[in-house]
């Protein structure tokens, strides 16, 4: 079979180069993670390698679910089994889960997340007597990620602190920190993977099994690996140096993370007959938008210059949209998608709205909750970071690895068992002087005395109840042992008595969790408690991202990698914001990454793409003044919307009507999108044009009008609109700005406590508290399906019942 139809020259030159090392260097959308799927396929139909011997990494989970789909409908779902696609976390699980012992791990190791390993520092802390104000718990557990990051240990770290005070009592932590967690026989993220490189320098036939096994690599992404991860790769290609990575210099956005940009840089160096193919031709974006992307990326120092050009349209123009605040900002990516819905132009899931950090979600939530619009927001608190799901998941961790005394010391008291602070202390003393685990220690608590006879028997109590359930884990699966846990505990009216108005929706949640292990029970090939707890501590944010959903995603712009969508809207682009005021104080290879993030950012739209800066925005409850991002400025002002704004400005007295030469599409080839450029958008903000861009919009018969929806009401041309020249106080849910103001949806219906209602999206339910302002009617309602939310009545479309 061919696999090689379908792709151009050179991308077909890196399918059929298989044998010996092979870097793929190309810009954005030009088809690299295309090439590692059809490379796969080649190899197992025509180079009749067994698909055991295949690796292939990824980035995300998401992004391996993709491949593994895309690989299966090549070659067959059944051949595509034996193959390993996945993160380089769920490979190195993998490897430990069959070798931990060696280590001196339990094959049923515990995985902390970040809420865990706080715990752990904590402890750590308080036995060092250390104060938190001047080891601030996240910088000392970022710290240690980034020494881990690079295959630092807490003694090398120590050592190379020299007369560093600080850093000197960060590795005193890091040293204890490590000890704790062997203790709870528990890994962190971070362990998983130096800990899979230590056993790969310490047991050499381990090794040489997975080089064995491992005859062809590959790995996507590759500019983001950070030191331990390059470790890995060396060391399972070094037998047979079958390894593809392909990846973007330009792309590289977690050097936060430890990500070494110089790891594509090397790797001629590294393998020195190695291969070098570069993609040159974009697949995925209009012109105007590649084009955009190359100029701005073009004002970042040192990097490979790559040509990268489209036979696609020219497509529309960028627009850059000017909003008073975050709010309006909203309210205009609201307005635009509604009107392209309207139009019939694009499905919800054709949108995106991509940003800098995860505060910015709130107010984009809330827009567009009130404008009906179906929404999925990735990231910010994720679902397995709600306290009663960590509380689950703390039961069934202990339930599963008894040692872990983090968990167990986090549901110990959960509901209320009257266990104190003093008697957790007893106990772990004891059990520390005794050398056994807290577990051990508690159920002798009334045996040895540890404890007196009231609190003895309430820690025998609990003991009973893990005793109980460990015997149902035996018996059952994952969901009846869920099921028990929620029961035995009467975890509900535990809920129901602290949590207050919104305990339905924790219910909901607990119950979700439920529905997630008997799915889990029903795809899964070989079920087990510890294979469950381990999929989900590997699921990142961005994995619970479905694509078949039609709803518009939220998420941000690191998140957003090596995906795609046709419509992409990038708002707060103001200096402070995107680039990020620490990256403007920290220097300039700083703000590259960020250019560089702003380059990920743009080449992930196909066909649209927004850009939107506030005036003015509130950062920690503050309201600042705001300006427009460097990255805006550097944009060809030829492929923006402010050409035509520039044109309109100096024939001021018709400003409603210009005439705007729509994409016009070009047949054959158009090589190189760098064309003349008449000037950046810099000159435009340079002072000439003191109150910049309108929005516009293009109607279909290539006009442009402005849409009063989203413009600037300081803007001359909307004063009279807007019926004020002055900057109107922010009124929270009046946010419309223009022609809407006067047609707010009107609240006609009275609402009262007790009435019956339907919303569009969350179906039925019940109010339980109205709440009248100025111009709106706010209303609280119990959904039948669990969750509890309080809606607008202006915005919300309530159906009385
Ligand atoms: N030869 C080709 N013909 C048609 N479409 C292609 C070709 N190569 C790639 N594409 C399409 O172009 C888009 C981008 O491809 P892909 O995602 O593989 O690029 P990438 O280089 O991995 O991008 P990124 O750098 O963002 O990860 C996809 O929709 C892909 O299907
Ligand atoms: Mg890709």
């Amino acid at each position: 079979m061919d696999f090689t139809s379908g792709l151009n020259d050179r991308q077909k030159e890196a399918v059929l180069h298989t044998e010996g090392p092979l870097l793929v260097l190309a810009g954005a959308g030009s088809g690299k993670t295309r090439v590692l799927t059809h490379r796969i396929a080649h190899l197992i139909e025509n180079k009749k390698v067994t698909p055991w011997s295949i690796l292939a990494i990824t980035f995300t989970n998401k992004a391996a679910a993709e491949m593994r789909e895309r690989v299966g409908n090549l070659v067959g779902e059944n051949t595509v089994r034996d193959m390993w696609i996945s993160t380089f976390h769920a490979m190195c699980v993998r490897i430990l889960r069959r070798n931990s012992e060696k280590l001196g791990y339990g094959r049923y190791f515990t995985i902390y997340d970040t809420a865990d390993q706080k715990a752990v520092i904590k402890e750590v802390m308080k036995m060092l007597n250390l104060n938190e104000k001047n080891y601030p718990v996240s910088s000392v557990l970022g710290t240690i990620s980034s020494q881990k990051n690079q295959y630092i240990t807490a003694e090398e770290f120590s050592a190379s602190a020299g007369d560093d005070y600080k850093n000197k009592m960060i590795a005193k932590i890091y040293a204890h920190y490590q000890k704790k967690l062997r203790e709870n026989d528990a890994m962190d993220f971070d362990d998983l993977l130096l800990n899979t490189c230590i056993l790969f320098r310490d047991h050499k036939d381990v090794l040489e099994f997975y080089q064995d096994k491992f005859r062809y690599i590959l790995v996507d992404e590759y500019q983001d690996t950070n030191g331990v991860q390059y470790q890995l790769v060396q060391l399972l290609a070094k037998k047979y140096k079958n390894l593809c990575v392909v990846g973007d210099d330009d792309q590289s956005i977690y050097g936060w993370r430890g990500a070494d940009i110089s790891n594509i840089l090397d790797f001629e160096r590294d393998f020195d007959n190695a291969a070098v193919i570069r993609l040159e031709q974009n697949y995925r974006s209009t012109q105007n938008i590649l084009e955009a992307a190359n100029k701005v990326v073009a004002h970042n120092q040192g990097r490979k210059v790559k040509k990268l050009w489209t036979e696609n349209e020219k497509g529309e123009r960028i627009s850059i949209l000017q909003m008073d605040n975050e709010y309006r900002e909203a309210d205009a990516i609201s307005e635009i998608i509604v009107n392209g819905i309207e139009n019939g132009d694009y499905d919800y899931k054709d949108y995106a709205i991509l940003y800098r950090t995860n505060a910015q979600s709130r107010v984009l939530e809330e827009k567009m909750m009130q404008h009906d619009i179906p929404y999925r927001l990735l990231g910010g608190t994720r679902f397995y970071e709600r306290k009663e799901v960590k509380d689950m998941l703390a039961y069934l961790r202990t339930v599963a690895n008894t040692k872990d005394d983090i968990s167990m010391k986090r549901i110990i008291n959960i509901p209320r068992r009257g266990i104190g602070a003093s008697s957790l202390e007893t106990i772990t003393r004891y059990a520390n002087v005794q050398g056994m685990d807290f577990y051990e220690a508690a159920k002798l608590s009334k045996e040895m005395s540890i404890l007196g006879n009231g609190p003895a028997t309430k820690v025998l109590g609990f003991v009973n109840l893990v005793e109980e359930l460990k015997e149902i884990a035996r018996e059952d699966d994952v969901k009846v042992l869920l099921e028990n846990i929620i029961e035995k505990t009467s975890y509900r009216e535990y809920l129901r008595q602290t949590e207050g108005e919104d305990y339905l929706e924790r219910i909901a949640n607990i119950e979700e969790l439920v529905s997630k292990a008997a799915s889990y029970m029903e795809t899964s090939e070989e079920p087990s408690l510890a294979a469950f707890l381990e999929d989900i501590a590997l699921v990142a944010d961005v994995d619970n991202y479905d694509a078949n959903s039609n709803s518009i995603v939220l998420m941000t712009l690191h998140s957003a990698k090596g995906l795609e969508f046709p419509v992409v809207f990038i708002p707060g682009v103001e200096e402070g914001l995107f680039p990020s005021y620490m990256s403007m104080t920290e220097g300039d290879d700083k703000v590259e990454e960020e250019r560089r993030l702003c380059y990920v950012g743009i080449t992930r739209a196909r066909e649209k793409l927004y850009m939107l800066y506030a005036q003015q925005r509130t950062v920690f409850g503050r309201t600042q003044g705001a300006v427009c991002s460097r990255f805006i400025k550097e944009l060809p002002i030829e492929v923006t919307n402010l050409e035509a704004l520039e044109r309109k400005r100096q024939q001021p007295s018709r400003p409603t009507m210009q005439p705007i030469s729509k994409g016009t599409s070009t047949s054959g080839m158009t090589r190189g999108t760098s064309g003349q450029t008449r000037g950046s958008a810099a000159d435009y903000f340079a002072g000439r044009l003191s109150i910049p861009a309108p929005a516009t919009k293009t109607q279909k018969d290539g006009t442009m009008r402005l849409n009063t929806a989203y413009t600037n009401p300081l803007s001359p041309f909307n004063r009279q609109k807007i019926g004020s020249n002055k900057a109107e106080a922010y009124k929270p849910n009046t946010g419309l700005a223009g022609k809407k103001i006067e047609n707010l949806p009107k609240v006609e219906d009275t609402y009262e406590q007790g009435d019956k209602i339907k919303h569009k999206m969350f179906g039925t339910g019940m109010i339980t508290a109205v709440e009248h302002t100025e111009d709106d009617v706010f209303v609280t309602i119990d959904f039948d399906k669990g969750m509890t939310k309080k809606l607008s009545a202006r915005f919300a479309k309530l159906q009385k019942m």
